[in-house]
């Protein structure tokens, strides 16, 4: 995929740099690539201490000291943004609020469309940059006519396409992504960084949720909401079990569930259902969480909007497969059927919309649709 007139020309680019080795590369190529670069730390949390401390990637304050360090190894101006509360009101609650609700949110899409791509990259416009740059794996192309399409990175193992599926066309307009056409192992990236002298090329990469220190989102979760003791109850009705907070449940989860009945048949229960109102929690048998269809609201397109009833690929969590499915607007609510059932799609989670290896859009799931089919 060839990179494009537009972005051949030197551009005034903001390199967000979390401080860990991927955006620092990313940053090293954009300054390679002939662009005037300028590198940005994010501070997310109001309280840095609190945030997941370490090598593990994501706004500690010895985050933001490697940012600077790899700034200033590529030899390029460094800023520390303070953008905590904004994280704080269109991250972290709307996370804690859909959580609460009962659907199971993906905050990494939400940061990008409502942080990264919005309260970051309008400063960077103000201030008269021409673009932001991130290490996310991910292609923007230009077509003939200047519009530009969002395509999954070269390299489909480090793929990050999904979760900027919330981009719209202005903001790709505006985003660059040096490592998106990269066909080398995460260990030559490594190596990269290590040729260059940044000294993150040993660091760790980061996982899961950055603004939940040690990765306990139950508790996390528990510590916002409160204990809220409730039933655990089979697809009869029949109470089987007791928690603590239906909040703390995804589903399709089997892990962690407190069932004094064993089922019937013998067999492991799944989470099925989440009901906020009533507090409960529902499980049944695995073939129960099939689902032929859903639908998904705040849809988002990467290009032409709205899209054309039909046949495409999509995938519904960050690491997940493809699946094929037909998709169709209808008076502004995305209706998806999946060619074969899909297991365990949760409301909140984003479908993201592929046409081959473009993004088309995204949308988050309301309602789904449970497929009739025999047990498994
Ligand atoms: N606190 C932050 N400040 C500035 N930019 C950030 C911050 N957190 C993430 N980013 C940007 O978003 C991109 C994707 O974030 P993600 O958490 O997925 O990091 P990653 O893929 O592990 O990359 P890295 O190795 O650079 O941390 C990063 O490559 C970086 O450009």
């Amino acid at each position: 995929m060839t990179d494009t007139p537009q972005r051949s020309r030197p551009l005034r680019v903001l390199a967000a740099m979390s401080g860990g080795v991927d955006s620092a590369v990313a940053a090293a190529r954009a300054a390679d690539a002939g662009h005037d670069v300028t590198g940005v730390h994010l501070a997310l949390s109001a309280n840095p201490q609190s945030f997941r401390t370490g090598a593990r990637g994501c706004c500690t304050i010895e985050d933001s000291r490697d940012a600077r360090r790899a700034a200033d190894v590529i030899g390029i101006p460094f800023y520390v943004w303070d953008l905590a509360e904004r994280f704080r009101e269109d991250v972290v609650e709307d996370f804690v609020a859909e959580y609460e609700a009962g659907r199971t949110p993906n905050p990494c899409l939400r940061c990008n469309e409502k942080i990264k791509f919005a309260a970051l990259l309008d400063k960077a416009l103000a201030l008269g940059f021409d673009a932001v740059c991130t290490g996310h794996y991910a292609q923007v192309v230009t077509r003939a006519d200047g519009s530009r399409e969002l395509h999954r990175a070269s390299d489909m193992a480090k793929d990050q396409s999904y979760v900027l599926g919330v981009l719209d066309e202005r903001q790709l307009a505006h985003a660059l992504f040096p490592l998106g056409d990269t066909l080398t192992t995460k260990d030559e990236i490594r190596a990269e960084a290590e040729r260059r002298g940044l000294a993150v090329a040993k660091k760790p990469d980061s996982h899961d949720i950055c603004f939940i220190a040690d990765g306990d989102t139950q508790g996390f979760l528990a510590n916002r909401l409160g204990k809220a003791e409730g039933d655990i109850v089979d697809e009869s009705g029949t109470v089987v079990g007791s928690h603590e907070g239906a909040y703390g449940f995804t589903i399709g989860q089997r892990k962690g569930l407190r069932i004094g009945t064993p089922a019937a048949d013998g067999k492991p229960r799944y989470v099925l259902d989440i009901s906020p109102v009533d507090n409960t929690v529902t499980v049944g048998p695995a073939a129960a969480l099939d689902v032929s269809a859903l639908t998904a609201v705040r849809p988002r397109w990467c290009g032409t909007a709205p899209i054309a009833p039909g046949t495409y690929t999509a995938q519904l969590r960050a690491h997940g497969g493809e699946t094929e499915v037909h998709a169709a607007l209808v008076d502004g609510t995305l209706e998806v059927t999946f060619t074969e059932p899909v297991r365990g799609v949760a409301p909140g989670q984003a479908i993201v919309l592929y046409d081959g290896t473009r993004v088309v859009g995204s949308a988050t799931i309301a309602t789904t649709a449970r497929a009739a089919t025999a047990d498994v």
